[in-house]
């Protein structure tokens, strides 16, 4: 039978408890409005997600937070978690090494590599720095805070346009860029304008700070703290398959049958979801485009453990950059001490997440094991493959974060977030000041406060 109405007389529902959905409901409850929060999962936390029963607690989402995260640091105190600087135990132990076809390569044997394609004077950075290094030294979009103003249009172009006009050829950008890319998943499929816009913020982020905060015991108690600081409800396992809204109301309809009523609706979903619910009055111009059409990253992990320090045998870095179809080896350093590690995450971006996605979870994580060992044999019969996690298959997710193909930031930025009607929007992809988590609590404020101005 569907589940009856828990709350009713309410002013606002807010449709998904990841930051942004808890934040927003917090903001609003703060100035007297009555407030529920329907999630389709059966946790809170949406794209901040702790494997608690790891060791070492590996995060499968978010990361860090910088010294400027305002919000983020202001969210962490209300919600009674302790933040804690981890920005040594990224950097703890040996640098991790770049493997080229299966061969290990210290930086000074990587700028005289035969099979370096970087420019000359370029030839000492590494495939992972390029991109971020070029574009903090040479964007050209002068004022960041800028990046969705018309102005900018001209610079809406793909990031191989920029990366091109910085002097790579084509497999220089391959190799920088669409072996693992930061967004997108080719240098074609992503607007150089959303990677200058990041710069900028990355480099606001560098000036206030240089510290990286993650929360004691797991990012997840970030957003059990917030959903703990409501007054509303906050209804986990509610899929949302449906919203309607006329002049004087607003109706959600969920997958199990129930349907919840309010004034107004908010709504958190990630475009990449959102999609699939049925919305009416149906949404029109660039807000329709953008809700069919906004691109989410690729991005999938397996977690690794090891029965024996193998990298003490080879005495190579237990992390690796590599190539080939192991993606990234991240050694997490999250024991008593920040020498120790206390697993291995493993991370593929782009076309590769596709790839281990489509072997599925037991294949990919014997392919990733099976790729280890063959580049290093003192690895062989000490890895333990844990856990796998992909962002894509994640129904509530359907990819990692948000980001704008070529000139979709000039047409879609300024338009996609306005309210319709009673419905309104917020989630990291609506932000435009911040990235990350820091944007998601951004939009938080900005859909409050539209809320309140209705
Ligand atoms: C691997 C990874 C690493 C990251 N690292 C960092 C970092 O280091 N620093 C940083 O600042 N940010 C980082 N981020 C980004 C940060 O985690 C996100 O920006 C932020 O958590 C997004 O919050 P949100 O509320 O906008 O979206 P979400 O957390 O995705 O919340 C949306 C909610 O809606 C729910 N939902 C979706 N569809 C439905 C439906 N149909 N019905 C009901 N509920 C639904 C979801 O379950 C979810 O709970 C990272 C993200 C990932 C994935």
């Amino acid at each position: 039978a569907p589940a009856k109405k828990t709350a009713t007389g309410l002013d606002v529902l807010v449709l998904g408890a990841g930051v942004s959905g808890l934040q927003a409901a917090w903001m609003l409850e703060e100035q007297g409005l009555k407030v529920a929060v329907l999630e389709g999962r059966q946790r809170v936390g949406g794209r901040v997600m702790t494997l608690l029963d790891e060791p070492g607690y590996p995060e499968m989402g978010f990361n860090s937070m910088g010294e400027g995260y305002g919000r983020g640091i202001d969210a962490a105190q209300r919600a009674g978690v302790t933040l804690e600087d981890i920005g040594s135990r990224y950097r703890a132990g040996k640098p991790p090494m770049l493997w080229m076809n299966g061969q290990p390569l210290t930086r000074e044997q990587w700028a005289s590599h035969p099979g370096n394609p970087f420019p000359d004077s370029m030839k000492s950075v590494l495939p992972a720095e390029m991109v971020n290094k070029l574009l903090a030294e040479r964007t050209p979009l002068a004022d960041w805070n800028a990046w969705a103003d018309p102005a900018s249009a001209a610079l809406d172009v793909p990031l191989h346009d920029f990366l091109r006009a910085q002097g790579l050829s084509d497999p220089a950008i391959r190799l920088a860029n669409d072996v693992s890319p930061y967004y997108g998943t080719n240098s074609w499929d992503v607007s150089a304008l959303m990677l200058e816009f990041n710069d900028g913020f990355v480099k606001a982020q560098f000036e206030a700070g240089t510290k990286s905060f993650g929360v004691k015991g797991g990012n997840l108690h970030l957003p059990i703290g917030m959903a703990k600081l409501l007054k509303g409800d906050v209804i986990l396992g509610k899929e949302i398959v449906a919203i309607e809204t006329t002049d004087s109301g607003a109706t959600v309809y969920c997958r199990d049958g129930s349907t919840f009523s309010a004034k107004r609706v908010i709504c958190s979903l990630p475009f990449s979801t959102l999609r699939h619910v049925k919305i009416m009055p149906g949404l029109s111009g660039a807000q329709a485009e953008a809700v069919s059409q906004i691109a989410y990253q690729p991005l999938s992990m397996a977690f690794l453990t090891a029965t024996a320090p193998f990298w003490d045998e080879d005495g190579l870095s237990p992390g690796m950059w590599t190539d080939g179809l192991a993606g990234t080896v991240i050694p997490q350093h999250f024991g008593a001490t920040p020498e120790e590690v206390t697993g291995l995450l493993v991370q593929a971006r782009g076309s590769l997440a596709n790839y281990w996605d489509r072997l599925g979870r037991e294949k990919a994580l014997a392919m990733i094991v099976g790729q280890i060992e063959a580049m290093r044999p003192a690895a062989k019969g000490k890895l333990m493959a844990r856990n796998y996690f992909s962002w894509s298959q994640e129904v509530f997710n359907g990819g990692d974060w948000a980001y704008f193909g070529p000139g979709q930031v000039s047409r879609l930025v300024p338009e996609m977030s306005k309210p319709s009607g009673r419905l309104h929007f917020c989630g990291e992809h609506t932000a435009t000041g911040a990235r990350g988590l820091e944007g998601a609590l951004e939009s938080a404020e900005r859909v409050a406060l539209e809320v309140l101005e209705a």
